[in-house]
């Protein structure tokens, strides 16, 4: 069997799972890791190992066993630390160790965006305890947005509507972190029109950027996403600024997800992924190359030609309400009864409330079309208890 290099990726959830299929297409050994075991990557990559990635010792000890040719994040909840200096020693990390200490919490990413780049950001305060926190919601006003600083898909995040509020939205920051920290951000809101990822990859072939990909959030996390997202050439021209200053400065190569804000008269930055992008699921059904087929040929150093939309795409995760340890997905042979419609199933081997569970890819010959499949497809899915 051929094998050109080694990759080894840290986190190994739906998006990894992706990433280790292409990867292996083009004909390469993969090791997946994550802090569980039967991770949906881990699936299907060549070998697996179960670490609790925030440790630093035990990150270099998998890294020095396997040697790999690149070492690929897959979540921000990993010993940072540790991946500057195996870079240091010699190791290559996509995109670059830098970019995953600074995007790992959200004040490396914001500072930087805002206070070293100047991009437009929605107003924010960071808070150590309770008294700032109450101090900073204030100063930003109500609504805000509080979120801890180490955390994803919305977890721990919540709108401060009020001074009675505030009591309530520090629990649930306090609770929802990945990592044991008080330290949060208190955000303005932004009443955006819509907001959108632009899917941004640094590459052989230069800066490419994605047709933007529509999304609707609730609690923090996606629900539905759809490609291409109808936006203004004013606006476009704009997001593309914006992506190019983040990625230019986060540097390396490989995909990353732009996170933006539409509003009447002004694109905001919110933030960025230097890897594939859950909204960026879509991308499966609905461009010529998806966004993990972009990742490994871009970290690879393979050219990349052309980056289009092959049709009108949507996506709706399925997401379970319930905490099952034994589940099954139902609806599978209804929901692929609608036409130009496919799923992937992650294979997570529990449910957890608002875990996501699989996805309906729907396409069509408009957006309208394409989004009304695929949430046609969900209604399809339910998770049961065995
Ligand atoms: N300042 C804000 N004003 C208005 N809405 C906001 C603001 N910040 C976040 N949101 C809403 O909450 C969503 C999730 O926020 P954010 O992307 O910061 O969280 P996250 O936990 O990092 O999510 P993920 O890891 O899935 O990208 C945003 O996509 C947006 O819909
Ligand atoms: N917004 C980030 C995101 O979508 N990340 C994706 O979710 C997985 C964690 O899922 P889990 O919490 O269900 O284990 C991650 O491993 C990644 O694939
Ligand atoms: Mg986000």
């Amino acid at each position: 069997m051929y094998i050109g290099k080694k990759l080894m990726l840290l986190g190994s959830g739906e998006l990894g799972k992706e990433v280790i299929i292409e990867a292996q297409r083009l004909g390469l050994e993969t090791i997946a890791v994550d802090r569980y075991d039967h991770a949906p990557a881990m699936q299907v990559a060549h070998r697996s190992y179960v670490i609790d990635m925030l440790d630093r010792q035990a990150l270099r000890e998998v890294v020095e066993r396997e040697k790999p040719d690149l070492i690929v994040p897959e979540i921000e909840a990993i010993a940072t630390a540790e991946l500057v200096k195996l870079e240091e020693e010699g190791h290559r990390v996509i995109p670059t160790a830098r970019a995953a200490q600074l995007t790992m919490d959200r004040e490396g990413i914001r500072r930087l965006a805002s206070e070293t780049l100047g991009l437009p950001t929605a107003d924010y305060r960071f808070a150590d305890n309770y008294e700032q926190f109450a101090q900073a919601a204030r100063e930003m006003g109500f609504p805000c947005v509080v979120k801890p600083l180490m955390s994803s898909s919305g977890k721990g995040q919540s709108v401060c509507r009020s001074e009675e509020d505030l009591d309530r939205c520090w629990t649930i920051a306090m609770e929802g972190g990945r990592v044991q920290q008080t330290r949060v951000i208190v955000e303005a809101f932004i009443t955006f029109e819509s907001e959108i990822t632009l899917l941004t990859v640094r590459s052989a072939s230069g800066t490419l950027f994605c047709p933007p990909i529509g999304h609707i959030q609730k609690d923090g996390d996606y629900i539905e996403s759809w490609q291409p997202h109808e936006m203004t050439e004013h606006q476009l021209a704009e997001a593309k600024r914006i992506a190019g200053v983040i990625t230019d400065a986060l540097g390396g190569t490989g995909i990353f997800g732009v996170e933006l804000f539409l509003a009447q008269d002004k694109v905001y930055f919110s933030e960025v992924s230097p890897r594939p992008h859950d909204t960026g699921l879509v991308t499966l059904a609905s461009q010529n190359l998806s966004e993990f087929a972009l990742h490994v040929r871009a970290i690879l150093g393979y050219p990349i030609p052309e980056i289009y939309v092959t049709a009108p795409g949507a996506s709706r995760p399925l997401k379970a309400e319930n905490e099952l340890g034994d589940y099954r997905i139902d609806g599978l042979e209804k929901a692929l009864s609608v036409p130009q419609t496919q799923l992937r199933v992650f294979g997570k081997p529990v449910t957890k409330v608002g875990r996501r569970m699989a996805v309906a890819l729907s396409t069509g010959s408009s957006v309208e079309e394409a989004r009304e499949r695929a949430s046609q497809a969900l209604k399809h899915l339910s998770i049961q208890g065995e």
